[in-house]
């Protein structure tokens, strides 16, 4: 075998060329109408214009009496206006009053103000009669009434194709009378983790099998990022036992995401099998850690394929640099990538040339701004050190150290974007 030559980088792909690969060959899910809380922290697939006013009605904002300004004008303790109640106006009941003059009606929160009232006075301004009742405080003309159409009117575009449907924006659509909504699914992200030396959590590892972190991490992830993950089990190193798995599992996926069995050892299974599909390109990425990268297509339906590397740091990383944004790209979510923070670097760090390194590190804002602290080891095994970490530092190809005190690029994870 040829002795390894020229740059250590010689032959791979940067992060940005496999990224913008996996982007441009995957494409936005097909919308259709869900149902509302199932579009939660989806962006919307039209423009919304409102089919109605709100308020639908104008309607009181007090429990009270609806009257005419003028019949109340000037009342106070001593000398109150006494109106006989000639009706009631309840939230939700139909019947609608006219106000005659010199006379109230006894009115509800929300419910219609009455044709000709123009002003609510507060039950507890009011000696809270039934047949008559002795209005002790005046108000201005048009208290605590609340216009038809002064928040929302029909036809105005409330929200705008591309707009994150959160609580907010789905409380005002089921305001407006839409039970469903155009969006893109939450894609299906199924889960697989390779390896004989696995076993599940709950069972006895021995001293050389170790416990399956990859798939839960990887499916809680891919849930972080907005999608609904299944979780297979553990699948061993046998090429058929992987085939079969893979194909059961491609009828509930938008992707599949495998962790391990993609570098050079004579058991790496995933590399094994779906390098004989040909629809499945394995590259090494100038990038540490997550070097081993595949991605394709598999079955009939052609479904994406991500491949990350087996070592638990290195599938994490890999997952946040490429399967976040291929994530959202399918649910039509920008931006595709979690924006850079910058930071002030707290301690020194060394980086191998001409590869993009991702520092496991923790972040904080404090009184003098933003500081980012690498913790942890750099091997792509610290689960543990990765589980303390809330950010990765960002070293690019072309800097082999950074000092304590520079500015340092960050993603901070678990932040919503
Ligand atoms: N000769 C070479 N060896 C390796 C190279 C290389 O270029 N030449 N690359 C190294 C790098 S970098 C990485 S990353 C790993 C990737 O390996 P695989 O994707 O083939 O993964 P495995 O060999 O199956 O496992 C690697 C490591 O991770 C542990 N592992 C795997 N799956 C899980 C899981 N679900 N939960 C927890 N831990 C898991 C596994 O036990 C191994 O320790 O290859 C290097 N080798
Ligand atoms: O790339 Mo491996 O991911 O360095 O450990």
């Amino acid at each position: 075998m040829a002795p390894a030559s020229g740059h250590a980088t010689e032959g791979m792909l940067s992060v940005e060329d496999h990224l913008r690969n996996v982007l441009e060959r995957l494409g936005p899910l097909q919308p259709y109408d869900q149902s509302l809380l199932e579009a939660f922290d989806l962006p919307v697939c039209e423009d919304i214009e409102s089919p109605i006013d709100l308020p639908q009605f104008t309607n009181s904002a007090m429990d009270g009496y609806a009257v005419r300004h003028a019949d109340v004008e000037g009342a106070t303790d001593d000398r109150p206006a006494v109106l006989p109640v000639v009706g009631e106006s309840a939230a939700g009941s139909a019947t609608s009053y006219a106000l005659s003059p010199g006379s109230a009606i006894k009115i509800m929160t929300g419910a219609p103000v009455p044709s000709g009232a123009d002003t609510v006075i507060p039950v507890e301004a009011t000696d809270g009669g039934d047949g008559q009742v002795a209005v002790y405080e005046d108000r201005r003309r048009g208290a605590h009434i609340r216009p038809a159409a002064e928040d929302v009117r029909v036809g105005d575009l409330v929200l705008e194709e591309g707009a994150i449907l959160g609580a907010r924006e789905i409380g005002l659509l089921a305001s407006l009378g839409r039970s469903h909504i155009r969006a893109r699914p939450r894609p299906r992200v199924v889960v697989m983790s390779t390896g004989s030396e696995l076993r599940e959590p709950g069972q006895e590892v021995g001293a050389d099998t170790i416990y399956d972190g990859n798939s839960y991490m990887l499916a809680a992830a891919a849930r972080a990022a907005g999608a609904i993950s299944y979780r297979v089990g553990i699948v061993p190193d046998s090429p058929d036992d992987f085939a079969a798995a893979l194909s059961d599992q491609l009828v509930r996926a938008d992707l599949v995401v495998t962790s391990g069995g993609v570098s050079m050892g004579d058991y790496d299974v995933v590399k094994e099998t779906l390098s004989r599909l040909g629809t499945v390109d394995f590259v090494q990425i100038a990038m540490q850690p997550g070097k081993p990268q595949g991605f394709g297509f598999v079955g009939d339906e052609r479904t994406p394929i991500l491949t990350l590397p087996g070592n638990p740091v290195s599938a994490y990383v890999s997952f946040e640099v490429f399967g976040v944004p291929a994530l959202r790209r399918m649910m039509g979510r920008l931006p595709y990538r979690r924006p850079l923070v910058q930071a002030m670097l707290a301690e020194d760090i060394a980086s191998p040339d001409g590869k993009r390194q991702y520092v496991r590190a923790h972040f904080e804002v404090n009184h003098r701004g933003a500081k980012v602290t690498p913790v942890g080891g750099s091997g792509s095994h610290l689960i543990g050190g990765l589980a303390g970490a809330n950010a990765l530092i960002v070293v690019d190809e072309d800097e082999t150290a950074l000092n304590m005190g520079d500015t340092a690029n960050v993603l901070v994870l678990d932040q919503n974007f």
